[in-house]
Order: structure tokens, then C-alpha cells, then sequence
């Protein structure tokens, strides 16, 4: 018998309905997974085998009732940036310590009412703030995934690292993510696994520590397109709790998996094409093309003129907003305090020992755009461009386009500690380049691998859809699956 696993959700929810797996027996299988993995891998920061226990005893009388939910019995990881009741939450970050939330996000209890089991909280950079994972408070995560015949450590990407490489690594069925610029995309990218942002609104942030509030997505990560399908169906919701939620009904994704890509037309926006892209991105990127001509689709050269302007008005508009949303910790209500001579002292030591580096970084960033003098130049400057990008994408899908093709990242994964990326944080923010617009413009966006690098390690292509045409993504995305297949680490932790 295939191991417990081994099983795509898909899967798991077929035998778990036939009876031949309960739910007890695939969360142990998980459980020992976790136990004898994450020594190595490092993927979870907390995890929750007596919660899952009861959870799962509770999906298997669910189960012997004819009461199951739509994930019965499924064993998902949680990002640690979703309130998690009673459950380590904390952002990875030192300034969240021992934090457990009185309530849950909305996201994961949509999750626990349609029957999902928690295995526990995932890595991940601290407040979302990262393309390698490696600004947790808890340490970076190692990808499962090595170049051929090395025994170096790479990234999984960020910031939901440890969502990626838990997912790739089978360390749980499926797992939320955050995306406020790629977070959900390039670490599915860097692990060959299916990331998928939806539309700005299409899940509730509520309960998911805020980091830049008009950017910040959640979704789901998962080993193919058809499991991603089924956990965003839940994850997503109306919800009166925040009022950035849209009031529309979440369709059957799952349906749209599999559908014929014929007669529809797919844009290759030209500015995705940036200097000094590795020559493999690139071949990558024409396989897909070829791959969705070959299905039936058209293909069509288009323009999104301001696409350079994406990432400097992120790293912008980003900060700005984390400066805001960051003030909230203060020592005061939760977390860690470092006691003071006085009020403001105690909130001063508190931030200066709470947070990372690339955190003060960005609330550094974020103030000095926002101030008096600068903002106009600025933060001003960057909502007009981020206007710009949203109209670009418009004209597009004017014109008849159903979705656009281009890489999810620059690059394969890179080294832990790389030097170059640690000496200049530019270099690191250059993995966002494909990403971040997609976000400033509000849009779905899903990454699914297309191959291999020459070194072995996983490539991702990335499918921008039309607002809320998240059905269209999963069709096609599920055609780029069937041509490049799917991938699996090497096991050797
Ligand atoms: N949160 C994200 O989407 C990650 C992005 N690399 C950032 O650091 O802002």
C-alpha cells in the first residue's frame, strides 16, 4: 500500500471516504513524518500531535456518521502568521513571544469546520518579511530539495518557506500561505509545489498578523493544482469581519481543474523578459508556451508598459503600510516586554530587542516614506505608479486576454546564506520582480513547476488571471501540470 503520505488530498479524501485509511492512521503517519523530519528540515515551529489527535478521532465518527466535511480527516500545517486559538502564534517573530490568540483567523476556521485536522504552526520569515525564510526568529528552513549529487543547504524561498517545504516534503497534506508580494508563489516555485494568491478579497484576513493590508493574500500551498483547488474552495469566504472580503460566491474550482484550455487566449507580457535572466528561465518559460499551444490555446505577444516601476513602488507602498501596522507592538498587550526606566523606554528596548533586522529595515523604510517632506515623493509617487501597473493588466484583459504566462522567479533556489543576497537586500528583493505586480494590482496569480534546472532543482511558471477568474488559473495551471508532470524531492534528511 502507498503510504499514508504519499497521498495527494485528492487521494487521502478518496480512501478516507472508502474506508481503507482513517483519519487516525494518516494523522499519525504525519505525525512520525514531522518527528522524524523536522530535526532536519526545520519546516514547523510548533507542533500540535495532541490537537491532532482529537481532531482526527473527531473526523473519523464524522466519518463513521456520514457527516464529512469537504476536508474530512485532512492534515494541513498552518503558516504561524494565522490566529491560531490557543495555539503558538507568533509570526516568527522574538517580538510575538509565547503569544496564543484568544480567537482564530478566519481562514483556518473555515478550514476546522469542513473537517481539517492541525498538525502545527509553519516557519516562516518573520512578519512575512523575506524571500528565504532566513529572518525567522526561528531559523531558516532547509528546502527538501538539493542540487544534484550536493549535500548544500538551500532556501525554500519566502516567506512561506516552511509551508513549501513541508508540503514538499510530505510533512503535511496541504498548507495555508500569505502573499503580500510572492510569498505564496516563489516558495511553491523554489519546491516544486502549486502556490496559488488569489484575488485581493477573495479570502478574510481576518486573524492573519497584518503586514502591508492592501497587498496581503492568503492561499493555499499544495503538492498539485487540484489539491490547491480544493483547499482554496474552503479557505475562501465573505466575511462581515473584514470588510476588504467580497461579497461573491466561491465557485467549484475543483471543477475548473482538468477543463479544456482551447480557443483561450494567453498574453506573454514582453517586460517580463529582463536583462540578465538565466537562460534556463527563459527555455523554461518557451516550454510553456509550447505546452499550452499544443493544448489549444492562443498565444498573444502583449505589453504591460510599467512593469519596472513594480518593484520599487512595492518596496514602497509595502513599508509604509508594515511601518502602520507594526506600531501595534509595543509591549503592552502582548508578547515580549523588556522593562524600562519608563513608558517610552520600555516600548523602545521591547521593538529594538523584538525585532529582526529586515523588519527594522522595512519599518525604517516605511517611516521615512510616509513623513512629512518625503510622502508626496514617495508614498504618493508609488500609489499613482501602482494605478499605472493596474491599468496595464486592464488593457490586457480588455483586449480579450484570459490569462497571462511568464516564470514565477528569476532564478532556481539559492544557497542558505548566500552572501550576495546577504549583503545587499536589493538583490534578495529582486526574486519579488515577477511577483509583486500582480499583487499591486489586486489579481489571482498561481505557481506551478514546469521542470527541472540543469542542477536538478525545481522551476516555476506563474499564471496572472483575470480578477476573480481564479477557475481560468487552476484550468490552465492544471494543463502546464500535465505537460511538465510533478516533482518529488529526494529524500535525504
Ligand atoms: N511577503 C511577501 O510576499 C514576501 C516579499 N518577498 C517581501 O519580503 O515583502
Amino acid at each position: 500500500m502507498t503510504e499514508p503520505t504519499a497521498l495527494t488530498i485528492a487521494e487521502a479524501r478518496d480512501a478516507l471516504k472508502a474506508k481503507t485509511l482513517s483519519a487516525g492512521e494518516l494523522t499519525e503517519a504525519y505525525i512520525s513524518a514531522i518527528e522524524a523530519a523536522n530535526g532536519a528540515l526545520n519546516a514547523y515551529v510548533a507542533v500540535t500531535p495532541d490537537k491532532a489527535r482529537a481532531m482526527a478521532k473527531a473526523s473519523d465518527e464524522r466519518i463513521a456518521k456520514g457527516e464529512a466535511g469537504a476536508l474530512e480527516g485532512i492534515p494541513l500545517g498552518i503558516k504561524d502568521l494565522f490566529a491560531t486559538e490557543g495555539v503558538h502564534t507568533q509570526a516568527c517573530s522574538h517580538i510575538l513571544d509565547k503569544f496564543e490568540p484568544r480567537y482564530e483567523s478566519t481562514v483556518t476556521s473555515n478550514l476546522w469546520s469542513a473537517g481539517a485536522v492541525m498538525l502545527g504552526k509553519l516557519n516562516m520569515d518573520e512578519f512575512a518579511m523575506g524571500s528565504s525564510n532566513e529572518t525567522s526568529y526561528y531559523g531558516p528552513v532547509k528546502n527538501p530539495w538539493r542540487k544534484t549529487g550536493s549535500n548544500v543547504d538551500l532556501v525554500p524561498g519566502g516567506s512561506s518557506g516552511g509551508s513549501a517545504a513541508a508540503v514538499a516534503a510530505h510533512l503535511c497534506a496541504g498548507a495555508t500561505a500569505t502573499d503580500t508580494g510572492g510569498s505564496i508563489r516563489q516558495p511553491a516555485a523554489f519546491t516544486g509545489t502549486v502556490g496559488i494568491k488569489p484575488t485581493y478579497g477573495r479570502c478574510s484576513r481576518w486573524g492573519i498578523a497584518a503586514f502591508a493590508s492592501s497587498l496581503d493574500q492568503a492561499g493555499p500551498i499544495a503538492r498539485d493544482v487540484k489539491d490547491a483547488a480544493i483547499l482554496l474552495k474552503t479557505m475562501a469566504s465573505t466575511d462581515a469581519k473584514d470588510t476588504t472580503s467580497v461579497d461573491r460566491d466561491v465557485p467549484d474550482y475543483e471543477a475548473a481543474v482538468g477543463r479544456s484550455v482551447k480557443g483561450l487566449k494567453i498574453g506573454i507580457p514582453k517586460e517580463y523578459r529582463v536583462e540578465r535572466m538565466p537562460e534556463e528561465i527563459e527555455a523554461l518559460w518557451q516550454k510553456g508556451i509550447e505546452w499550452l499551444k499544443d493544448a489549444g490555446a492562443e498565444i498573444v505577444d502583449v505589453s504591460l508598459p510599467h512593469t519596472k516601476y513594480a518593484l520599487p513602488a512595492y518596496y514602497i507602498v509595502a513599508p509604509a503600510e508594515a511601518s502602520s501596522n507594526l506600531a501595534r507592538y509595543d509591549g503592552v498587550r502582548y508578547g515580549l516586554r523588556v522593562p524600562g526606566e519608563n513608558i517610552a523606554d520600555m516600548y523602545e528596548k521591547t521593538r529594538a530587542a523584538g525585532f529582526g533586522r529586515e523588519v527594522k529595515r522595512r519599518i525604517m523604510i516605511g517611516t521615512y516614506v510616509l513623513s512629512a517632506g518625503y510622502y508626496d515623493a514617495y508614498y504618493l509617487k508609488a500609489q499613482k505608479v501602482r494605478t499605472l501597473i493596474k491599468r496595464d493588466f486592464e488593457t490586457v484583459y480588455a483586449d480579450g486576454i484570459d490569462a497571462l504566462l511568464t516564470p514565477a522567479t528569476p532564478s532556481a533556489a539559492f544557497g542558505i546564506a548566500d552572501q550576495d543576497m546577504a549583503s545587499d537586500p536589493v538583490k534578495m528583493y529582486l526574486n519579488d520582480i515577477f511577483t509583486v505586480t500582480v499583487n499591486m494590482a489586486g489579481l489571482p496569480g498561481l505557481a506551478v513547476p514546469g521542470g527541472l534546472s540543469q542542477d536538478g532543482l525545481p522551476l516555476g511558471l506563474q499564471l496572472i488571471g483575470r480578477p476573480f477568474d481564479e477557475e481560468t488559473l487552476f484550468s490552465v495551471g492544471s494543463a502546464i501540470e500535465k505537460a511538465a508532470g510533478r516533482f518529488t524531492p529526494k529524500k535525504w534528511w
